[in-house]
């Protein structure tokens, strides 16, 4: 008994520490360290829906006529967001609905989120873009042709890349915000200017971006791999669960793409 209450105890201690939301305070090395984390969830859940075919008819609006021309993976998708938006999951900034139409209002225990957002930059959305580019750019990229049946599976675990993306990618509000704090006047005037690109060219990092992708092409490696007990080199041959150049051209053509344009629409509100 008395040992449960210890491992309990010390699981929620290290849960704390790597669950905590951002704090009031944050800095840039807090921000990059999430997304470091992130990279994790992103490449085992691509490795997770790879377990299925492509499965066409999950996005075939005419395969539940009942639903009104919505196909399974928009059906399912509004329906677990309506579910969990009643458990409160909206009331956290990191996560953003992609169909905000018609959430229930949330009836769970409230959290203290700290405001870390400037109110008129909060709402900032990607999610139609990432919808789109995720069903017309990736899926095919790294689902194999096919079709097995278990379409709620497939669309389950499609809701879990789609998530962990678009939380990912609205981290650039964080990011946004952090920097903005850190070198204010030279923010505030391409803001007032309205100077999209003087942003863009202030808030880009080239080199942090080159180490992300080359991350990412290891990460897909090294979780990608089907481990044995027997010992034996990785090659050219080596089967991958995701393709490692998929997951780094993912992240150079959409991901970071997507997280820079969130952090210039965040920055272009923030004295507003
Ligand atoms: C997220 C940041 O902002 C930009 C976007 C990056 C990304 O999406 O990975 C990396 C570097 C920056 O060009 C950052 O500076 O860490």
């Amino acid at each position: 008994m008395a040992s449960t209450e210890h491992s309990t105890a010390a699981t929620s201690e290290m849960d704390e520490e790597k669950e905590a939301p951002p704090p009031q305070d944050l800095t840039l090395g807090w921000v990059r360290d999430a997304l470091i984390r992130q990279e994790d969830s992103i490449v085992f859940a691509l490795i997770e829906r790879a377990r299925f075919p492509y499965n066409a008819p999950a996005y075939d609006p005419c395969l539940l006529p009942q639903q009104g021309g919505r196909s399974l993976v928009e059906a399912f998708a509004r329906g677990a967001e309506v579910l969990q938006a009643k458990f409160g999951r909206y009331q956290n900034p990191e996560e953003v609905s992609f169909f905000p139409d018609d959430l229930p209002a949330p009836s769970g225990i409230p959290y203290n989120f700290p405001e870390v957002f400037h109110p008129a930059s909060a709402s900032v959305t990607a999610n139609n873009a990432i919808w789109n580019m995720y069903f017309n750019d990736l899926l095919p990229l790294f689902t194999v042709e096919g079709d097995d049946g278990n379409y709620t599976s497939t669309a389950a675990a499609d809701l879990v890349c789609l998530q962990a993306l678009s939380r990912r990618i609205h981290y650039g509000k964080y990011v946004a915000e952090v920097k903005f704090r850190d070198a204010p006047q030279d923010y505030m005037t391409a803001i007032c200017a309205k100077d999209r690109d003087a942003l863009m060219k202030l808030l880009t990092f080239e080199a942090v971006e080159e180490m992300v992708k080359r991350r990412v092409l290891k990460k897909a490696m090294v979780f990608g791999q089907t481990v044995t007990l027997e010992d034996k080199t990785f090659d050219d041959e080596t089967k991958y669960k995701v393709d490692p150049a998929v997951v780094a051209r993912l992240y150079d053509e959409w991901v970071i793409p997507l997280t820079k344009d969130i952090e210039v629409e965040y920055l272009l509100r923030r004295l507003d």
